[in-house]
């Protein structure tokens, strides 16, 4: 099956049923290390998981982890930035688990971590933003934030569809642009580079149904579909009727949508829409509603209460992410999941970087990628290892014992190092 790597000799693989996922005792786990502080980090996580594991389940239960490469790593080894044995090893152990790849900027490779989601087809980007108590956070109520962000993770402009300003293609594609399409709006179309933004009814159809299916299963109140719809109205605008008309569609019964309060308040007025939406509410139903990207980040700060499970495309969930992680203690304590609902493929991972300054000094905190190895666990539906991982930060944290990105908030915190702080976790457990 592979042509550099050793097949695993430890361990079986899950698979997708008709069920659902089929988790043997002792899965078969790829991980990658990652580049710049990964290997530390996954270091520190890796004890923090085994231990759990080991301690809820005596043995009967183990996670099996078999290295796979990607990024700096496979360079030195294989000479590939991404050698096929990798995304052999993803697609046919299914359930996997990374830290953080470098992308050059402006220029060089093009995201690793982006082609690793676009092979598998790993259409949502889960990632969760709650508050651990006593975390330093710069907002006066971080106990307000509990959202789950839905990004889409298969399109948009990270499709890497562009041309650089100066090549010939560029100047092909502004030809084209401004004689077939009768373009006349690009400024400076002499040294202008292009990118294009594919926003497909499928893709925004098949995110925003594992959203709502989401908010179902969770017991969640809302899901907001978050746009810049005024401005990009055949994409981000798209993706909000689209959005409105899956939920109306396909689950009329446990969904009531600001696109119906309008055609009632049209009808009959703001009191029989409010009437309305207030009778969902009391009836369980997940309200779907909207809003533009920019009062979004407004009122995720004023108000935080009032979003719940949030939907939205590719950049904006990128940027989303790591400002919603900020209300709750920053990028060291926030989890992700790269995931495909129908296949069953998730890779999960932290959601910030490979802090490169950081490098090998066995300093930033793991908590964002013990925590993506929580989601792992619920997801394998080990949720008493997940529980105890969850329970033994809590505490840490509450004990004061955190690293320099805490620390440097905190009044009377003993700051540790990433392999310290993993030591406190185990302790914990
Ligand atoms: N999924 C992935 O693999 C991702 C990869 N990247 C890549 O990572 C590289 C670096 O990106 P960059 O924009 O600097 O963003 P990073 O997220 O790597 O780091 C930015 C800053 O965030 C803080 N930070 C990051 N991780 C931690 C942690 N574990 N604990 C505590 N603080 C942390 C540090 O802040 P401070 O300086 O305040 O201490 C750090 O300087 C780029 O090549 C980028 O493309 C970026 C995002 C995701
Ligand atoms: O792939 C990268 O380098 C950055 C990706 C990123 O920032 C993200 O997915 O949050
Ligand atoms: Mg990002």
């Amino acid at each position: 099956m592979f042509k550099k790597l050793d097949m695993p000799t430890r361990g079986e693989k899950i698979e997708m049923q008709d069920t659902g996922l089929h988790v043997p005792d002792h899965p078969i786990i790829p991980f990658i290390e990652g580049d710049g502080t990964g290997p530390d980090i996954w270091r520190a996580s890796v004890r923090v998981f085994d231990a759990a594991v080991e301690k809820l389940y005596g043995g009967k239960r183990k996670l099996e982890w078999f290295e796979v490469y990607a990024g700096e790593k496979a360079f030195h080894k294989f000479g590939e930035w991404l050698p096929d044995d990798t995304l052999v090893a993803l697609r046919e152990y299914l359930v996997s688990i990374k830290g953080p790849l470098t992308t050059p900027i402006g220029g060089g490779i093009r995201s690793l971590n982006v082609a690793l989601r676009q092979e598998l087809d790993l259409y949502v980007c889960l990632r969760p933003v709650r508050y651990f108590h006593g975390v330093p956070s710069p907002v006066k109520h971080p106990e307000l934030v509990d959202m789950v962000i839905f990004r889409e993770n298969a399109e948009d402009i990270y499709a890497g569809i562009e041309w650089a300003e100066g090549t010939p293609e560029v100047k092909k594609v502004i030809d084209f642009l401004q004689n077939e399409m009768g373009v006349k709006k690009i400024r400076f179309p002499e040294t202008s580079g292009i990118g294009i933004k594919p926003v497909s009814k499928e893709g925004t159809e098949r995110l925003v149904r594992a959203a709502i299916q989401y908010a179902i299963s969770h017991k969640r109140k809302s899901v907001t579909l978050v746009h810049k719809g005024n401005i990009m109205k055949f994409t981000e605008g798209a993706f909000k009727n689209w959005g409105y008309a899956l939920a109306e569609r396909e689950f009329p019964e446990q969904t009531f949508t600001w696109a119906e309060y309008d055609r009632i308040k049209e009808q009959s007025g703001a009191a029989e829409a409010d009437k309305a939406q207030k009778a969902a509410e009391e009836a369980g139903k997940i309200i779907v509603k909207d809003t533009i990207a920019d009062i979004f980040l407004q009122q995720v700060l004023t108000r935080p209460a009032e979003f719940d499970v949030v939907a939205t495309m590719n950049l904006n969930g990128d940027y989303f992410s790591d400002a919603l992680a900020a209300q709750v203690g920053g990028i060291g304590i926030a989890p992700g999941a790269n995931i495909n609902y129908v296949t069953g493929h998730a890779v999960f991972e932290a959601t910030h970087g490979t802090a490169p300054k950081y490098a090998n000094l066995d300093k930033v905190n793991p908590g964002s990628v013990i925590l993506s190895g929580v989601m792992m666990l619920e997801h394998l539906g080990w949720q008493e290892a997940a529980d105890a991982i969850v329970n033994a930060l809590q505490k840490t944290i509450e004990q004061k014992i955190v690293t320099y990105d805490f620390a440097r908030l905190m009044e009377g915190a003993t700051e540790v190092k990433t392999s310290q702080f993993a030591d406190a976790v185990i302790k914990n457990l």
